[in-house]
């Protein structure tokens, strides 16, 4: 064994499902984000939601605004490249996606069922009842970004994934076949087989937590909450088989942090928010997980090519390179008024980081 630093340099990575929240909030994920990602997917669930072009054109300027005002560099400020997203309601018309899909900025459309998941309320109540709008992505080949869970009260929550595929995304596949469609943040192995079974206009994201960890790290020797995210963790099984799909080289399967940051006062409390915040080490954390099964060559494709490649989108042009050189993970980053924002294994010592 020698211990020689090993280096990778790959493409400039994409995020293809990340929540950067507004106002000043943006002061702290906008400049993480930007750091390591061209390309990101920026998710809808403000409070109000993104719902038409307008709030989408607007949100992606107050986002620019807070990039010109970080402190990074000139070079990755004319790189990063917010793609927005518009949130579903019972209330969306085919109008709404037309306009979208010529609007130039909106990438895809996000579906929350309400109540799965954080800023869900204004959510879809009754999926069955979307066939107007559906047929619209369709026909104006916008694809659907799914939060793949059911939420009736006597789902039990390590099955509302599963059942999800099984019961609803099912019969969609089934009346929209030519429908794009990202399972968003998959988190079993029931939810990969779905996926691979599918043409390749259905594509997931999978998250660091969820190739990093399993619902142990979440439960065992006292609750984590900083673990905990939707969909929940699962059991090491699934942990493994998503681990086997995202380093496989198959493009089906692409990263999406779905780094969701809270305040660390709404994470440590007696009902605390769903969401990990992992923008500012996603790479380092991606690295680790696809190393420790000796496939750290796979990770290029799945961070930087097969995002690009279902979008129809271009790669990246410049390039970053991962060391296999430790870092410490902060405790915790200024957020804003005051409050702090804990990342995933904050305090811990992560093998891999970016190299300067
Ligand atoms: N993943 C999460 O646990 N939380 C996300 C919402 C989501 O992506 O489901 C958030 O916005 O906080
Ligand atoms: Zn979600
Ligand atoms: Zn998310």
């Amino acid at each position: 064994m020698t211990d020689s630093i090993r280096e990778l340099t790959i493409l400039q990575p994409d995020d293809w499902h990340i929540h950067l929240r507004d106002g000043k909030a943006l002061g702290t994920t906008v400049p993480h984000a930007a750091d390591s990602f061209n390309r990101v997917i920026c998710m809808p669930n403000l409070v109000p939601p993104v719902k038409t072009v307008d709030d989408a054109r607007a949100y992606r300027e107050r986002i620019m605004t807070h990039l010109q005002n970080s402190d990074i560099s000139a070079e990755r400020i004319a790189a990063f490249d917010p793609r927005m997203t518009l949130y579903l309601t019972d209330n969306t018309t085919p109008q709404d996606i037309e306009m979208a899909a010529k609007s130039g900025i909106v990438q895809a459309v996000k579906l929350y069922p309400a109540g799965a998941t954080t800023n869900s309320a204004d959510g879809v109540t009754d999926i069955s009842a979307c066939v107007d709008v559906f047929e619209a992505l369709e026909k104006y080949d916008l694809p659907l970004l799914l939060h793949g869970e059911v939420t009736q009260d006597h789902v039990d929550i390590f099955d509302r994934e599963k059942r999800f595929l099984d019961e609803v995304l099912a019969q969609i596949i089934i009346k929209f076949p030519t429908l794009k469609i990202v399972v968003e943040h998959i988190t079993t192995s029931d939810a990969a087989d779905f996926v691979l079974a599918q043409g390749n206009h259905i594509a997931a994201t999978i998250t660091p937590q969820h190739l990093m960890f399993n619902r142990n790290h979440l439960l065992v020797g006292g609750i984590k909450p900083h673990f905990y995210c939707l969909p929940i963790l699962k059991r090491e099984s699934h942990q493994k088989v998503l681990l086997d799909v995202a380093t496989s080289g198959n493009p089906k399967f692409f990263l999406g942090t779905d780094s969701a940051p809270h305040a660390t006062d709404k994470k440590e409390a007696t009902c605390g928010c769903a969401g990990c915040y992992s923008a500012s080490i996603a790479l380092p954390l991606y690295a680790t997980a696809f190393d420790s099964v000796g496939k750290i060559d796979k990770l290029e494709g799945f961070a930087s090519r097969f995002g690009a490649q279902f979008y129809g989108l271009p790669v990246n042009q410049s390039t970053i390179t991962l060391v296999n050189t430790p870092m410490q993970v902060p405790n915790a980053y200024p957020y804003f008024d005051g409050t702090s924002l804990t990342p995933l294994l904050a305090g811990e010592t992560l093998p891999w980081s970016i190299k300067d």
